[in-house]
C-alpha cells in the first residue's frame, strides 16, 4: 500500500506529529478500500482485461466546421458562418455539440444583457421574437453593512451602470438562438458531449469525439456500450465556456498560456423567485457589494425585476474563488446574505423555483490566452472575455463568436486550402478581436479586479483613487492560481453560519433539487481524481476539506471509513450541476472534471 509523502513535500511544514500519525493511519486504511476514481481518463482501458475484445472503432463524419459548446458564443459563431454561406451562396457544413439534454438547459447566468452583439447577429432580433422582454428601469448600486445599506450614485461612464440594457433569462435567449441557427441549417446536437480532442498526424486538431456512452460504475463495459462518434472538420471552434474541459487540454497541447497571466474565477449562485405582486418592480436591477463578505474576499450580489408576465427576480451571488480561509462556504454567504433587510423585504412573502451556480472568469484582459492553432481557436468565456466589474460577459462572447466566423468562413470555403496544418488555421480571428469593441471594452477595466488586493478591498473602485477613472497604466497583475490561495485550516477561524429558515434560506439539498440535475447513477463518477489519497491526506489534513464547502451542490462529503479508523473521500456525482469550482479551487489540483454521459447534469428552465 501507498505511503503518503508528507515528509518530502512542501505542505509538510503545516502538519504536526500528532496529525501526521493520525493521517498516516488514515491514508493506508483509505488505501485498502474500494476505489473512487475509475474512470478510463485515469484507468486505461486498454490495460484492464475487462474491456479485452470490446470493439472500440468509432463512426467518423465530416463536417467543414464543428463547434463545441451550444452557448451564446457557439451558437453565435453558427449563426454567422450559415449567413455568410447563404448570402455567398456556399455549401457549409456546421455542426454543433452541446452537452445538455437541451439546448439552453445547461445555460446559468444574471443575467442583465447589454444587447449590442444580438442587435448586431439580427438586426430584426424583434421580429424574430427574440426574448429580451425587459428593458432596464431602474439601476441601484450599494454597499452592504450588516445593517444598512449605503447607496452609490451610478454617475455615467461607470461600467456598471445598466441603462439601455435587457434583464432576460439566458437560458430562454440560447434557446432562441438555437431556434434562429437551426433555422439558417446548423446542424445542432444537443445531448452529446464532446470528450476528447482528435489531432492529425501533424499536431493540428482534426476535430473531437463524442463520449462513450454504457460505462458501468465500476468502469467495466455495460452490454449496452456505445462508442462515442469522431467528428472531423477543417477548423473546430470551442465554446465550452468558463473553465472548459478540453480547453483544458489545449492550452497544454499548444502551449496557449505561455504569454498571459493565470485565469483567475469566481462562483456565481443564482436562485429564481416568484414573488409578492405588491413588492415586483420590472426593469428594476439592484447590485452590492459588502456584508457578509468581509474586506478580504471579492464578491457581491445581484438582484434582477424580470417582467416575462410573472413577478420574476432574479438574485444571486458572486464569491471570487481567490478567498483564503477554507471555512467559507460560498452557498451559505449567498443564503445569509438573502436575510440582509435590504434583500429579505423583497423576498418575504415570496417562493424560490429554481437554482444553480455556475463558475465565471475573473482574470479579465491580462489573463486572455492564446487564442488560435493549428485546426481550432477559442471563442466565448472559454478564453475568457468576461467584463467583471460589468459582471457581462454574454455580449462579448457572442462578438467573439462573430468575429470567429467572419474570420473562418473565407478560408473554409476558399477554392485552396491557406493552411501548412491539415487543420486550418485561422490567426486574423485574434486580429479581428483586437481591432473590436470586445478589446477596447476589457483594455479600459483591466485593472478593476486586481485593484481588489488594497486597503479598501472590495470597495476601492468606488471609495479610493481606485475608482475605475482612475484605474489606467500598466495591466496589473492578477493574484495567482485559485487553487494556490487557500490558507491552512489551523490558521483560519471557523464560520459560524446561521441555519437556513426554510423561507428565506434554504439548505443544499432541497436547492440541488430545484436544478433538475440528474446522471445516469451507474456510470463511473465524472469527478475523477489523479491520486485517490490526495483528498484524505492533504485536503482533509491541512484545509478540513474545503470541497465540502465551495461545492454548490453537496457533491463532495467526507465520511468515516467502515473500518472506524479513518475518513474517506465520498463523489455524489449525480448532484453535480456542472459548475467546475472543484477543478479551479481545489487546492492539490487533484480533480479534473470530465464530460459525464451526454444530456447529464442541470436541466435548468431559463436561468
Ligand atoms: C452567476 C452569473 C451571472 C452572470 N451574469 C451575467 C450578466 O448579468 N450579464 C452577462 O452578459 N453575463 C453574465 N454572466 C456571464 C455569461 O453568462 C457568460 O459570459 C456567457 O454565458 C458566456 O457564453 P459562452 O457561450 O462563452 O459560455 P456558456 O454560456 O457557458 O456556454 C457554453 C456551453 O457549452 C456547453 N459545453 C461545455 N463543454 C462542453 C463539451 N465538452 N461538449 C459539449 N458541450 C459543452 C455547455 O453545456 C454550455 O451550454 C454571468 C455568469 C454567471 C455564472
Ligand atoms: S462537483 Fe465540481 S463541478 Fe460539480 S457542482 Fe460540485 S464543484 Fe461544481
Amino acid at each position: 500500500s501507498r505511503v503518503p509523502l508528507m515528509k518530502t513535500t512542501c505542505w509538510a511544514e503545516h502538519i504536526t506529529p500528532q496529525l501526521y500519525t493520525a493521517l498516516h493511519r488514515r491514508t493506508c486504511s483509505s488505501v485498502s478500500t474500494s476505489r473512487i476514481t475509475t474512470h478510463y481518463t485515469i484507468h486505461p482501458r486498454d490495460k484492464d482485461p475487462r474491456w479485452e475484445g470490446v470493439e472500440m472503432d468509432r463512426f467518423v463524419d465530416e463536417a467543414d466546421v464543428v463547434i463545441v459548446g451550444g452557448g451564446p458564443a457557439g451558437l453565435s459563431a453558427a449563426i454567422r458562418l450559415k449567413q455568410l454561406a447563404n448570402k455567398h451562396e456556399k455549401e457549409l457544413r456546421v455542426c454543433l455539440v452541446e452537452k445538455a439534454s437541451q439546448i439552453g438547459a445547461h445555460t446559468l447566468s444574471g443575467a442583465c444583457l447589454e444587447p449590442t452583439a444580438v442587435f448586431e447577429l439580427f438586426p430584426d432580433w424583434k421580429e424574430r421574437g427574440a426574448p429580451l422582454n425587459t428593458s432596464v428601469t431602474e439601476d441601484v448600486f450599494s454597499i452592504l453593512t450588516e445593517t444598512r445599506r449605503i447607496p452609490v450614485p451610478m454617475l455615467p461612464g461607470l461600467p456598471m451602470r445598466n441603462h439601455g440594457n435587457y434583464i432576460v433569462k439566458l437560458g430562454n435567449v440560447v434557446r432562441w438562438l438555437g431556434e434562429q441557427a437551426e433555422e439558417l441549417g446548423v446542424e445542432l446536437y444537443p445531448g452529446y458531449a464532446a470528450a476528447e480532442v482528435l489531432f492529425h498526424d501533424d499536431g493540428s486538431v482534426k476535430g473531437i469525439a463524442t463520449n462513450d456512452v454504457g460505462i458501468a460504475k465500476d468502469g467495466s463495459p455495460k452490454d449496452v456500450f456505445e462508442r462515442g462518434m469522431e467528428l472531423h472538420a477543417k477548423i473546430t471552434l470551442f465554446g465550452e465556456g468558463c473553465h472548459g474541459h478540453l480547453a483544458k487540454q489545449l492550452y497544454k497541447h499548444f502551449n496557449l498560456r505561455e504569454n498571459c497571466e493565470p485565469q483567475t474565477y469566481a462562483i456565481g449562485l443564482k436562485e429564481l423567485w416568484m414573488i409578492d405582486e405588491k413588492k415586483w418592480r420590472p426593469g428594476r436591477v439592484e447590485h452590492s457589494v459588502g456584508w457578509p463578505l468581509n474586506r478580504n474576499t471579492y464578491g457581491g450580489s445581484f438582484l434582477y425585476h424580470l417582467n416575462e408576465g410573472e413577478p420574476l427576480v432574479a438574485l444571486g451571488f458572486v464569491v471570487g474563488l481567490d478567498y483564503t480561509n477554507p471555512y467559507l462556504n460560498p452557498f451559505r454567504e449567498f443564503q445569509r446574505w438573502k436575510h440582509h433587510p435590504f434583500v429579505a423585504r423583497t423576498l418575504e412573502g415570496g417562493h424560490r423555483i429554481g437554482y444553480g451556480a455556475r463558475a465565471l472568469n475573473e482574470g479579465g484582459f491580462q489573463s486572455i490566452p492564446k487564442l488560435t492553432f493549428p485546426g481550432g481557436l477559442l471563442i466565448g468565456c472559454s478564453p475568457g472575455f468576461m467584463n467583471v466589474p460589468k459582471i457581462k460577459g454574454t455580449h462579448t462572447a457572442m462578438k467573439s463568436g462573430m468575429l470567429a466566423a467572419e474570420a473562418v468562413f473565407p478560408k473554409v470555403t476558399a477554392e485552396s486550402v491557406d493552411s501548412e496544418t491539415a487543420g486550418l488555421h485561422v490567426p486574423e480571428y485574434a486580429e479581428a478581436l483586437k481591432n473590436s469593441w470586445v478589446w477596447k471594452e476589457l483594455y479600459a477595466v483591466r485593472n478593476i479586479r486586481p485593484s481588489f488586493h488594497n486597503y479598501f478591498g472590495m470597495r476601492s473602485p468606488y471609495l479610493s483613487r481606485e475608482h475605475p477613472h482612475f484605474v489606467t497604466g500598466c495591466a496589473r497583475s492578477v493574484s495567482g492560481l485559485d487553487a494556490d490561495q487557500l490558507k491552512p485550516a489551523k490558521d483560519c477561524t471557523p464560520i459560524e453560519y446561521p441555519k437556513p429558515d426554510g423561507k428565506i434560506s434554504f439548505d443544499l439539498l432541497s436547492s440541488v433539487a430545484l436544478s433538475g440535475t440528474n446522471h445516469e447513477g451507474d456510470q463511473p463518477p465524472h469527478l475523477t481524481l489523479k491520486n485517490d489519497d490526495v483528498p484524505v491526506s492533504r485536503n482533509l489534513a491541512i484545509y478540513d476539506g474545503p470541497e465540502q464547502r465551495f461545492c454548490p451542490a453537496g457533491v463532495y462529503e467526507y465520511v468515516p471509513l467502515e473500518t472506524g479508523d479513518g475518513m474517506r473521500l465520498q463523489i455524489n456525482a449525480q448532484n453535480c450541476v456542472h459548475c467546475k469550482t472543484c477543478d479551479i479551487k481545489d487546492p492539490s489540483q487533484n480533480i479534473n472534471w470530465v464530460v459525464p454521459e451526454g444530456g447529464g447534469g442541470p436541466a435548468y428552465n431559463g436561468l
